[in-house]
């Protein structure tokens, strides 16, 4: 099987490449080769890298690992979340007070979903999808820090989560027919900027505990 691992910065995932003995890019890994492609953080650095490998290279799975706010106070920081559905939160035109989205001005899709129905047959349906929280998350240029922003973006929205990559990956993957998963731990509230309160460590070392059982199990499975 071959997989790709992808994190906008290395030390999101230094903890499950130091476990599975991976270094940034080509690894075999048992019988399977796994790639880890580090991208660099934001949309723009995602989709360049992730469109220029992908045009050269095909992937049964690809998996995006990584930290993320939440809007939803259920949800426990250093929680590991399945994100099966992300928006493009920015994209679109303002009108006086109201916003309108790329898909209002007909110019495509503003909601992207993960794709695992062509994960390779081999694997069972128990063995793909992780059983952890399933969220929907927003992905954005400018991380939301002002009640107001974060009020409307709720009311129109209601995500669970806000990354800086996300839909990207996904928009990527699904453009290169490529099967995609995100998987994110929520390292901070989005609120009022309050970087004091945020606990990355945490989310880093939770993220790489699932992810490295959660990998270790779908190779086995991929076998
Ligand atoms: O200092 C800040 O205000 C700040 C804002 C956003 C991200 C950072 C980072 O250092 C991490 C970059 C990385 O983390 C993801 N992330 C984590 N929390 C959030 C969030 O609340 N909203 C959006 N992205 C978040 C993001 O995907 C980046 O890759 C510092």
């Amino acid at each position: 099987m071959k997989t790709l691992i992808v994190a906008a910065t290395l030390p999101e995932i230094s903890p499950l490449m130091a476990s599975m003995a991976l270094n940034e890019g080509v690894n075999n890994y048992r019988e399977h080769v796994v790639y880890v492609l580090i991208t660099g953080v934001g949309m723009v650095a995602t989709a360049y890298a992730l469109g220029y490998h992908l045009g050269n290279f095909k992937y049964d799975l690809a998996i995006n690992l990584g930290i993320a706010g939440s809007f939803d106070r259920s949800i426990a920081l250093g929680e590991v979340v399945h994100v099966t559905r992300d928006h493009f939160a920015e994209l679109g035109a303002e009108d006086g007070d109201g916003f309108l989205t790329i898909d209002e001005l007909g110019f495509g899709a503003s909601a992207v979903s993960h794709q695992l129905s062509a994960v390779s047959s081999q694997l069972s349906a128990g063995s793909r999808e992780p059983d952890i929280r399933t969220v929907t998350g927003i992905t954005v240029n400018r991380v939301h820090g002002n009640v107001h922003s974060i009020e409307a973006t709720v009311s129109r929205l209601a995500p669970h989560t806000e990354s800086m990559e996300g839909a990207a990956f996904f928009y990527a993957c699904n453009s290169a027919a490529v099967p995609a998963m995100q998987l994110r731990s929520i390292s901070n509230y989005v609120e009022r900027r309050n970087r004091e309160a945020w606990n990355i460590g945490l989310a880093i070392k939770n993220l790489n505990i699932f992810a490295e059982k959660f990998i270790t199990d779908l190779l086995k499975a991929g076998s």
